[in-house]
């Protein structure tokens, strides 16, 4: 009959509590524990998604379905695990998730926005909240619904491989800066519940602040190591913005790698569930980091059954296993008929996900269309992207003396060279977390490079010269202008960016000292932090930090040729602590900005 076949769970006017009470009181075990289960799209066969009742797949970074595949074949991979999902018995649908985290960055094509290290150096919450809102549109159509991102780390060593995925190393800024979370999730209503999950529809993805707690703050940068404070100085620094996201109304919450005073993060029960979810009644989902319970133990997956313990126990409510899903199911499953961990802790977890999918209306809408592939790369993204790059600039120094400035430069003049490793390559220019975990060289995605930049600026009869590392012959045999020096780190992510000195790599600073040696030059800095290069400052005419700015490289020559001025600054000037404070020289004439010491910073480079 009509009544048997009403389920008020599948009802949209019924309140989110009666339809979660509902579908809970309807779930075995099995079911309860495949919603708690995120695993890679790599092993998420039709059965696997079937047979083990999965609740979540992602794309680790770079998992795609097909080189430079296009968000219709996104969307059609993506609806074939829904598909899956739909045909289980209740019918609950699965959640897509992605490393959006500076626009679509493993989806050919994409908007790549500036990395968050040159958002915070913006100041600009109006700003990062249209950047949200255009990487939802860029996520949506590709036919997923959920974002690792944005990354909340507040990076205190500019040591760490991660401190370019960091807003800054304010607390403030960072602040400021989770503003993106309304623009990725759309604006909370106002009266809804404190901490409640808020997703605004079709156009929206639900977030996820990350990673949770104190990851930017380790011991001497150590990417995944321990963050040694007292409790008022991690409340003070690291935990702030995820107060702020949460009032915002974030989804979701990523558990860091790292560790509180020698306590895994995933594993510590006062933070996850003592702090996060009973103290600030956070109602959204905690996920863990990628085989983030795994790293619970040392060496890794020393005891996986007490990993998966400790991980839930503590309160992480979906597991991102992603590979070994039956060994985590079964672990889990042992657990909880064993009562090792109680039912409460599982219905807790289920319900919290549940919340979160039926608030971004994925039971309504399980499925995609190629109604928002127009979105991916629109050129609206790329005007804002350019707008984005142009704010995020800093201007170090102009000239070798007040009255010889050399910004802006002339798009009028006879000759000019372009070089350095940086100056046309995409790939170097967006960094790491792009078409690929550790980024890539080369034009791997569509975008304008800074070569091509600065072609497209100045007027047809100036000539550009293009040469990546020239010597001194050529730079004699010609008679340049001037020269724009594009130099920097080479793409990196997480552990394999952990530096000791924040130098940049050869050629660059060969580059610099030969065409600088003999052409006036402004050298542009491609980088994931502030790095060393006070030996060099004296050579240089102007200096440029233009972090990783993504594919839309004429925001870089909008500003070095005047069309825009210079607004990017530093929060506690670090770069100008690497260049000169530490060593011992004055800073440069026409240094823009003062300084303030950072704890045990100049200790790094002074060799204490
Ligand atoms: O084979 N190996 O040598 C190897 C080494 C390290 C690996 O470690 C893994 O590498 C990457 C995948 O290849 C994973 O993305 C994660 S990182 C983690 O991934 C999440 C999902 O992408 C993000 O939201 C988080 O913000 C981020 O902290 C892990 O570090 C994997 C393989």
């Amino acid at each position: 009959t009509a009544e048997a076949k009403y389920m008020p769970y599948k009802d949209p006017k019924q309140p989110l509590c009666v339809r979660v009470n509902d579908l809970m009181k309807r779930m075995t075990l099995e079911e309860k524990i495949g919603q708690m289960t995120q695993i890679e799209r790599a092993v998420a066969t039709n059965e696997a998604i079937k047979n083990d009742l999965i609740g979540s797949v992602l794309s680790g970074p770079g998992s795609v379905p097909s080189r430079e595949a296009t968000p219709e074949t996104w969307v059609n991979m993506v609806n074939e695990f829904q598909k899956s999902s739909l045909s289980t018995r209740l019918g609950i649908p699965l959640i897509y998730g992605i490393d959006a985290v500076h626009g679509h960055n493993n989806v050919y094509k994409a908007t790549i926005f500036p990395h968050n290290v040159g958002l915070g150096v913006t100041r600009d919450p109006v700003l990062v909240k249209k950047i949200g809102a255009a990487t939802a549109l860029e996520v949506r159509a590709t036919g997923i619904q959920y974002a690792f991102a944005p990354c909340v780390a507040v990076c205190r060593d500019p040591r760490w491989g991660r401190c370019y995925e960091s807003y800054s190393e304010d607390t403030e800024i960072v602040r400021l800066m989770t503003e993106i979370i309304p623009g990725l999730q759309g604006d909370i209503t106002d009266g809804s519940e404190k901490g409640a999950p808020f997703v605004n529809g079709q156009q929206k993805i639900a977030a996820c602040a990350k990673h949770y707690v104190g990851d930017g703050g380790t011991h001497l940068g150590i990417d995944e190591g321990d963050t040694i404070l007292d409790s008022q100085k991690l409340f003070s620094i690291h935990m702030p913005a995820y107060n702020d996201s949460i009032i915002k109304g974030v989804a979701t919450i990523m558990t860091s790698y790292s560790s509180w005073n020698g306590v895994k993060m995933h594993a510590n029960r006062n933070l996850i569930t003592g702090y996060l979810k009973n103290t600030l009644k956070f109602k959204g989902f905690v996920i863990s980091d990628w085989e983030g319970i795994d790293k619970i133990t040392n060496p890794q997956d020393a005891n996986y059954t007490y990993s998966i313990l400790a991980g839930i126990n503590a309160g992480i409510d979906m597991v991102m296993v992603p590979f070994y899903y039956r060994e985590f199911i079964d672990g889990l499953t042992y657990l909880v008929k064993n009562k090792f961990i109680p039912m409460s802790r599982v219905d807790d977890a289920v319900q919290r996900i549940l919340r979160v999918k039926f608030t971004m209306g994925l039971f309504e809408n399980p499925m995609a269309d190629y109604s928002m592939t127009k979105y991916l790369g629109c050129q609206e993204h790329r005007d804002l992207a350019r707008e984005a790059v142009r704010k995020t600039l800093v201007l170090l120094k102009n000239g070798k003396s007040s009255m010889q400035p050399l910004l802006p430069l002339p798009k009028k003049t006879s000759k000019i060279l372009v070089a350095g490793s940086h100056a046309d390559n995409i790939g170097y220019q967006c960094g790491g977390w792009t078409m690929g975990w550790q980024g890539r060289s080369g034009n791997v995605t569509a975008g304008t490079t800074i070569l091509s930049a600065v072609k497209k600026t100045v007027y047809t009869n100036t000539q550009v010269i293009y040469n990546e590392n020239p010597n001194q012959d050529f730079l004699k045999s010609n008679n340049f202008d001037f020269a724009i020096v594009v130099v920097g780190e080479p793409p990196y992510a997480q552990t394999s960016g952990d530096s000791s000195d924040l130098t940049i790599l050869e050629p660059g600073p060969s580059t610099i000292r030969n065409v600088c040696g003999s052409v006036k030059c402004v050298v542009v800095l491609i980088t994931g932090r502030p790095v060393v290069v006070q030996p060099l400052v004296d050579t240089i005419d102007a200096l440029v930090a233009a972090w990783l700015p993504g594919t839309e490289g004429q925001g870089v020559t909008d500003v070095l040729f005047g069309d825009y001025g210079f607004t990017g600054t530093l929060a506690c000037e670090l770069v100008s602590i690497l260049m000169t404070h530490c060593v011992g020289i004055s800073p440069p004439q026409h240094y823009y900005g003062g300084y303030r010491e950072v704890d045990g910073l100049c200790s790094v480079f002074e060799g204490r």
